[in-house]
């Protein structure tokens, strides 16, 4: 089973809280990240605890140790489950928000490589390939894999083992979910469900492909 998460990227509090309510009976976790927390503060964490998923904080936490720790620290403290950090910024600083999550009994994934056109330019020539060994290296629970190339998917996987691999690009971003679902552990889509006219059913509908 692959499991599908919302990426929330809804600024409107009032609507982001009505699609993750419609959907949470199809979805596995929520990942909210600037766009939502941005505009309704911290305590959107509180609001969305009632459909009772793991929310994941997508803040690709990217500072010295000091500060990841830091930010790491509120972000948990404010009932968030799980963090999304990136891992170029080196195994101190992807190990200090790996250390604070398990402290709190939650979990952080490391972004080896992203799923956007521009990711290109630098996550390639074994760059990809370096952060997920430090992930593993590190104790982290799990890599950000791009759905929009599958091949580089399996190739990390090759790396990470059985870490978890969350893969992002599914439809808007031209990731094909057939594609990657056995790849990976999970999907993280955004637009293709929350931008749909009925979220629910376009959640449904991923759900069963997903399952
Ligand atoms: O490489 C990455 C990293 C990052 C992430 O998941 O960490 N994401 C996030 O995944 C979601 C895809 O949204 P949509 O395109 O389905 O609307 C958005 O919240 C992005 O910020 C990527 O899209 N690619």
């Amino acid at each position: 089973m692959t499991e599908l998460i919302l990426a929330l990227d809804v600024p409107d509090r009032k609507e982001a809280l009505n699609i993750a309510e419609s959907c949470a009976p199809f979805i596995d976790a929520i990942k909210v990240g600037y766009p939502l927390v941005l505009s309704s503060g911290l305590s959107i964490a509180e609001d969305l605890a009632s459909p009772g998923l793991p929310l994941i904080a997508d803040f690709k936490v990217a500072d010295i140790p000091n500060t990841n720790r830091l930010i790491c620290e509120v972000v948990f403290s404010a009932g968030f489950d799980a963090v999304i950090a990136h891992g170029f910024v080196g195994a101190d600083a992807a190990r200090a928000c790996i250390e604070v999550a398990h402290s709190h009994s939650g979990k952080a994934y490391i972004v080896a490589e992203m799923s956007h056109p521009g990711a290109t330019e630098f996550f390639h020539d074994g760059v990809a390939e370096r952060i997920a060994a430090l992930a593993v290296r590190c104790g982290a629970d799990g890599i950000i894999a791009p759905a929009t190339r599958p091949e580089r998917v399996a190739r990390l996987r090759e790396i990470v083992g059985d870490k978890a691999i969350y893969s992002p690009g599914i439809g808007a971003q031209g990731g094909d979910l057939d594609a990657v679902a056995r790849l990976v552990d999970g999907v993280i889509v955004g637009r293709s469900i929350y931008a749909a006219d009925d979220p629910a059913a376009a959640a449904e509908r991923l759900s069963r492909i997903c399952r």
